[in-house]
């Protein structure tokens, strides 16, 4: 489904972000890059998304050749991947429902269609009760968890996320990991980057580790499903 192929990325100025990175994410899969900072887990998740092209290799996603993409396929492709950001994105002049519902505008989909799917995406993240809020009335881990629900109200079959426990305590940021694992266990495909060694370790997912652009090693990790 994810497939990179000896994709190196490098940036205006030479520096190699990613240097001859293969490697395999199945369709339905749930999986963690993690990396120190610098690592290039970003750039790896911008390659995924085409936001940028690798300057080297093949980036393969639901068999298409993103290296070969034109310009008017990639907002089609974009619909097919929803996007977490550790500072969520969110507007803060829209209502939660709005936030939600942006994706659908943008897509050109009915007011009628809009609501009953923003209301099933706000159910999945238990914030149906919080649509009329603006989000400085809600607590960080509701922030992220309207950002989720934003990801995935198109009903993507990948789904993103970049440093998406960043700004959390540890026990927001296993509610939101559990939720992740939710949409994987329905079938989307997940890849998160994310620093928090010890939250993945308790998660039975495989590990993918970047060190300076370079993957050094993809494996189950041996840990036990600790509430996951
Ligand atoms: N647009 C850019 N232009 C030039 N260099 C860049 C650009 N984006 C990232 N880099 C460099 O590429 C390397 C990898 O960056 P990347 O953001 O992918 O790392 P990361 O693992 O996500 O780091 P972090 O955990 O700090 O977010 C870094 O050295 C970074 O400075």
């Amino acid at each position: 489904m994810i497939v990179l192929e000896q994709v190196t990325k490098r940036y205006d100025g030479g520096h190699e972000a990613l240097r001859g990175v293969s490697l395999h994410i199945e369709k339905g899969e749930m999986v963690f890059i993690t990396g120190h900072s610098g690592a290039g887990k970003s750039t790896l998740l911008r390659l995924i998304t085409r936001i940028d092209v690798a300057t080297n290799g093949q980036v393969r996603v639901n068999g298409q050749m993103l290296n070969r993409m034109r310009k008017g396929q990639i907002p089609f492709y974009r619909r097919e991947i929803g996007m977490v950001f550790q500072n969520h994105q969110l507007l803060m002049d829209r209502t939660v429902f709005e936030n939600v519902a942006m994706p659908l505008r943008v897509a050109g989909c009915t007011t009628q269609d809009i609501q009953r799917r923003v209301r099933a995406a706000l159910d999945k993240v238990g914030l149906l009760k919080r649509e009329k809020y603006y989000p400085m009335m809600l607590s960080g881990g509701e922030q992220q968890r309207v950002g989720i629900a934003r990801a995935v109200v198109n009903k993507p079959t990948i789904l993103l996320a970049d440093e998406p426990t960043g700004n959390l305590d540890p026990l927001l940021s296993r509610d939101v990991m559990n939720l992740f694992a939710e949409f994987n266990r329905v079938g989307t495909t997940v890849v998160i980057a994310s620093h928090d060694l010890g939250l993945i370790a308790r998660m039975p997912y495989r590990v993918i580790t970047l060190r300076e652009g370079q993957l050094v090693k993809s494996s189950a990790l041996e840990s036990v499903r600790h509430g996951a």
